[in-house]
């Protein structure tokens, strides 16, 4: 079966900033593969360069297609760091969920009763449907959290992509999270999660990359944690710290 996700020697400049250095990664469908990486070691914009928001040398394709075409056609779900979301801006975690359901929609953006549906059935998903009427930004982190992996959820989408989903979440947003996307990988989602939290890989992940502008390392999350790997890349032991801080 062919990949889900496919990128082939990425590389990606801000001006004179080399963000991505020629980064290749394969993962197939129904799998979870975690990114790992300190702070500015290229996370994010390998997130929007699959999502063909940042233009790249290589090739990038998921489900065989462009990641601009991908995104255009609703099948990829990105839940964004939280840095990069306005939390002033005035809107319920019902409408959040809802613009999941926006590409299926025609311009007026009328939704008819499968996408109220799908909206409902993301939020129980996420335990937040007693929260739907409130303002976004009057949720916890964690909360806040999920409701934007309801609206990944209600966009019905088969790759989806998670910039920190565990990032300043409280410990049963951190499980509600972590159970959630188990049970997306067993409908058959493809996941591309990265995480500062080297404890929730082994559990989670079925393969790992670590990433520090070029790949540092691929494979199963036992290859990727070794400490020799992680000591030689960032002087870090996982057992003495879990964790990776900024
Ligand atoms: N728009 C931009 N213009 C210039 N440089 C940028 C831009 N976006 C990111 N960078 C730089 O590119 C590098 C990779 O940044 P990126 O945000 O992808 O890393 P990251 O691993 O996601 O880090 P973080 O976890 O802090 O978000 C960093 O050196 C960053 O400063």
């Amino acid at each position: 079966m062919s990949a889900a996700i496919e990128v082939e020697g990425a590389t990606v400049r801000y001006g004179d900033v080399l963000a991505l250095d020629e980064v290749s990664l394969t993962v197939a469908p129904g799998r979870v593969c975690g990114l790992l990486g300190t702070n500015g070691s290229g996370k994010s914009t390998l997130f929007k360069t699959l999502l063909g928001l940042v233009p790249a040398d290589g090739t990038v394709r998921i489900l065989g297609r462009t990641g601009a075409a991908a995104r255009k056609e609703g099948l990829i779900g990105y839940v964004p760091q939280s840095e990069q979301v306005d939390w002033a801006f005035p809107v319920r975690v019902r409408d959040v969920v809802m613009m999941g359901r926006y590409g299926r929609m025609g311009p007026r953006r009328r939704p008819r009763a499968a996408d109220r549906e799908a909206v409902g059935r993301a939020l129980e998903r996420t335990r937040l449907t007693d929260l739907a009427d409130r303002q976004i930004g009057a949720l916890s982190g964690g909360q806040r959290k999920r409701a934007f992996i309801a609206r990944a959820i209600a966009q019905e989408s088969a790759v989806l992509l998670l910039d920190e989903p565990f990032a300043g979440v409280d410990k049963r947003s951190e499980a509600t999270v972590t159970e959630l996307l188990l049970q997306l990988r067993g409908e058959g989602h493809t996941l591309l999660v990265s995480t500062h939290d080297l404890a929730q890989v082994p559990h989670l992940c079925d393969e790992a990359l670590l990433l520090q502008r070029r790949v540092l390392a691929r494979g199963t999350p036992e290859q990727v944690l070794r400490p020799q790997v992680l000591m030689e890349a960032f002087g870090v032991h996982p057992e003495e710290e879990a964790t990776w801080t900024s």
